[in-house]
């Protein structure tokens, strides 16, 4: 029997498989039969697995980043996934009340683990992140405490981080007021310094003053970094952040003075509702001088400010962080929404049956394959440049530590602008993922309504999206307008050689030709480089460059998004420069890098054709080689989404189920709804009985 005859016995033995467990699972409705008679033990990808031309165990160390790495996380979801008191499945159903409890006991379960088990910063973390329930924790670990780090004295961070680190106290990070959130300079909180008393007095002058967002403010916090305009001798020197004390240590009620609560509901059932995010107004609320974060600027005990020489916007440096990591979550998000997916397109069948056999893997289908593998290499993109944004900033921090600035300008521009591209696409392919997914990606059972209702604020905290590629684009106008007398470098270093860009057209003759690193960086540089410099031109026809700015913004954005893309590109190219061991695992990671440029270079061809770079004809060439290489992408799918090693807890969707065991836990699930505790509907006699037993008096009806 040839090949192809086998896997059409192995399938229809799945089928079969599928059907009789099914069928159990119906009788166990009707007839009152043991539901776990249905075939759970069996893996129905079992078949889609044997495709993969590469080793998985490898793959899984080379999307984790090291053995170390993946063995640290491997541990940490197993943890989470086989401990009963991190049970998500009800969350959509729960109030808000009982929401924010359990989050509450899910938060303290897990503090109880990270002490017992004397787990490490690094591994309570990713405990957290496996727990997979946004908490006020994400706020005092992300933000309140890296805020400490990066913007208090030494002494401020002896003080305070050992009782953070303990959680003696509970953080957030108060930035965002009723009134601003994007104009940092514009908010209206004030700390004015008091001579008389050695402290600061903390004021909400207007309603817009108002704190408004801050998670973790609105029920959890007893601290938080405020950020308001410093006011000394009536004069105003700059927004700085503060640590001020909002709740008592005993019974956890407001401190006088401090109004606070929870902003409401926000999208989505369950989801992002099991955060406090909360409003805070201070009425004349008296701190210590020695609260106000004094890394940057100082206040003496005499009411002088002193500047150390570390540059100003160190302020902002918590967000040049927590965008740092949010690329890094964008990874994972998108991922699991493709693992979903891909899984669920293995399984699902529509169409294409002859002569009775099995009908067509939806997977099989061109545009599915379209829609689904460019998801695919955007999540191995977009981890490996985390994992190089998390090198960049690491790298900024020592610098930063021993006095050198020269690369802040840099990271902002790359966090701002990575942070903006990653969630922006991960936001949408999640929807996509749900698309693919059909009727059943819409149940909430699917996993992919919760986790796009969880994910898309992405694209508005630490920066709405735009707001960011608009720094992005301040920071390139910036480098063209000094490319006569400044070497650029780092990652505009490509713009030092903006005139061959400008001038050397595309040589690819052939769709084989695409398949060349080389000539897909200089594709996406030539096309940054020449939007860039377009804008430029632009800019310089107008008298008022700020006025120019605004005028031009919405192409500047578009010269960002160019920019962004190729860092992605280039240092997905870099990633395979390296030794990546493990049978087959760089050839795939290779397809998966050739398919993530080209889908942009296909979905982007009007930038690359109006450049002049490319010809329409090399613009189809690239698309031609497009299709060649879904078709590699296709037996090394399954396995490319169970790299990720995810646990069925984690990826919380049905459809996604390792073991692709959909239906009959599709139809289990949709008996364990609470509606179907009973046959007749709570309601039916007063609602609905009246309805069927009224005797009509209009005719016509
Ligand atoms: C479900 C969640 C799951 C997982 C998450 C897990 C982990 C992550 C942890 C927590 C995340 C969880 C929840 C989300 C929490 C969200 C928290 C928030 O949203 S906090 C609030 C964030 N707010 C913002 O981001 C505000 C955006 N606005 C700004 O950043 C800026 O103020 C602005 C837009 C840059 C202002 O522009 P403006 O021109 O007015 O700026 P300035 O005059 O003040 O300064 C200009 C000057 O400074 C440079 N610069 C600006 N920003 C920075 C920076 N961050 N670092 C370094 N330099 C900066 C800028 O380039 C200019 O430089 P110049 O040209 O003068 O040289
Ligand atoms: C779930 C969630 C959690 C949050 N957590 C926190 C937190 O913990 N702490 C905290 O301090 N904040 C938090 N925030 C607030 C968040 O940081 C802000 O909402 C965000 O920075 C956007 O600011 P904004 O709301 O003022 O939007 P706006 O700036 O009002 O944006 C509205 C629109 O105006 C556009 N726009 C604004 N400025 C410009 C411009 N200059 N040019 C062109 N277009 C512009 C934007 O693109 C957008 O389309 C949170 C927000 C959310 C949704």
């Amino acid at each position: 029997m040839g090949l192809s005859g086998i896997s059409l016995l192995t399938t229809t033995y799945s089928l079969i498989l599928q059907h009789q467990s099914l069928l159990l699972c119906l009788r166990a409705k009707g007839f009152g039969l043991d539901l776990k008679k249905d075939m759970e033990g069996v893996d129905y990808l079992s078949d889609e697995r044997k495709k993969a031309q590469f080793d998985v165990e490898a793959m899984k160390i080379a999307w984790a980043g090291s053995l170390e790495a993946f063995q640290l996380s491997d541990r940490m979801a197993k943890l989470v996934a086989n401990d009963p008191a991190f049970e998500k499945f009800t969350r959509p159903m729960l109030g808000r009340k009982e929401l924010i409890k359990n989050t509450l006991r899910k938060a303290a379960h897990g503090w109880k683990l990270i002490v017992d088990l004397r787990l490490t910063e690094e591994e309570a973390k990713w405990l957290r992140l496996y727990i997979d329930e946004p908490a006020y924790t994400d706020l005092h670990w992300g933000m309140f405490i890296p805020a400490i780090e990066g913007q208090g004295t030494e002494e401020q961070k002896k003080k305070w981080l050992p009782l953070a680190k303990k959680m003696q106290i509970i953080g957030c990070y108060a930035q965002t007021e009723l009134g601003h959130g994007s104009n940092v300079q514009g908010l209206e909180t004030t700390a004015t310094f008091d001579p008389q008393t050695d402290e600061f007095i903390m004021h909400s002058p207007t309603l817009t003053s108002s704190k408004w967002w801050p998670g973790g403010l609105g029920k959890a916090s007893t601290h938080a970094v405020v950020y308001a305009r410093l006011i000394v001798g009536g004069e105003f020197h700059g927004v700085h952040g503060f640590i001020v004390q909002l709740r008592s240590l005993d019974d956890h009620s407001p401190l006088p003075g401090v109004t606070v609560g929870d902003i409401g509901m926000k999208f989505g059932n369950g989801a992002y509702n099991t955060m406090d995010n909360g409003v805070l107004r201070f009425d004349h609320v008296r701190i210590p001088r020695d609260q106000m974060l004094m890394r940057v600027s100082q206040v003496t005990r005499e009411g002088k400010i002193m500047q150390s020489d570390v540059p100003r916007q160190l302020i902002y440096g918590t967000m040049v962080y927590v965008r740092q990591t949010i690329v890094a979550d964008a990874s994972k998000a998108l991922s699991r929404a493709v693992c979903i997916a891909t899984r669920y397109s293995a399984i699902r069948r529509q169409f294409g049956s002859r002569n009775g056999g099995p009908e067509t893997q939806v997977i099989d289908y061109k545009t599915q394959q379209s829609r689904l593998f460019p998801l695919l290499a955007s999540a191995y993109a977009f981890r490996f440049v985390g994992e190089w944004l998390k090198w960049l900033y690491t790298d900024v921090k020592e610098r930063l530590a021993a006095n050198d600035f020269s690369t802040l300008p840099e990271a902002h521009a790359c966090t701002a602008g990575l942070k903006s591209l990653t969630t922006s696409f991960t936001a949408d392919g999640i929807e996509e993922c749900r698309k693919l997914c059909g009727g059943h990606g819409y149940l909430v059972s699917s996993g992919l309504p919760e986790l796009f209702a969880v994910y898309i604020p992405a694209c508005t905290y630490e920066g709405d999206n735009v707001v960011l590629l608009l720094q992005v684009a301040r920071f390139l106008v910036k480098t063209v307008s000094e490319l006569g007398y400044k070497k650029p470098v780092g990652t505009t270093a490509y713009m030092g050689r903006v005139a061959s860009l400008m001038q050397n057209n595309c040589a690819v003759q052939t769709a084989e030709g695409w398949l060349n690193p080389g000539a897909v960086v200089e594709a996406f540089e030539s096309r940054a480089a020449r939007m860039a410099v377009r804008c430029g031109q632009q800019l310089a026809k107008y008298e008022n460059p700020e006025e120019g700015f605004a005028e031009l913004s919405a192409d500047l954005v578009e010269a960002s998004i160019a920019h962004c893309q190729l860092i992605v590109v280039s240092k997905f190219i870099e990633k395979l420069q390296q030794d990546i061991p493990g049978k087959g695992v760089k050839q795939t990671l290779e397809v998966l890098c050739y398919v993530y440029a080209l889908f942009l270079l296909h979905k982007h061809q009007g930038d690359f054709l109006a450049t002049g770079y490319l010809t329409p004809k090399q613009a189809s060439l690239a698309n031609d080689q497009l299709r060649t290489l879904y078709s590699k992408v296709r037996p090394n799918a399954i396995t490319l989404v169970d790299s990720f090693n995810y646990t069925d807890h984690y990826l919380g969707s049905i459809l996604g189920r390792y073991d692709g065991n959909v239906y009959p836990k599709l139809y289990e699930a949709a008996w364990k709804d609470p509606l179907n505790d009973s046959d007749v509907v709570d309601g039916f006699y007063e609602y609905v009985q009246p309805i069927l037993k009224q005797k009509l008096r209009t005719a016509k009806l």
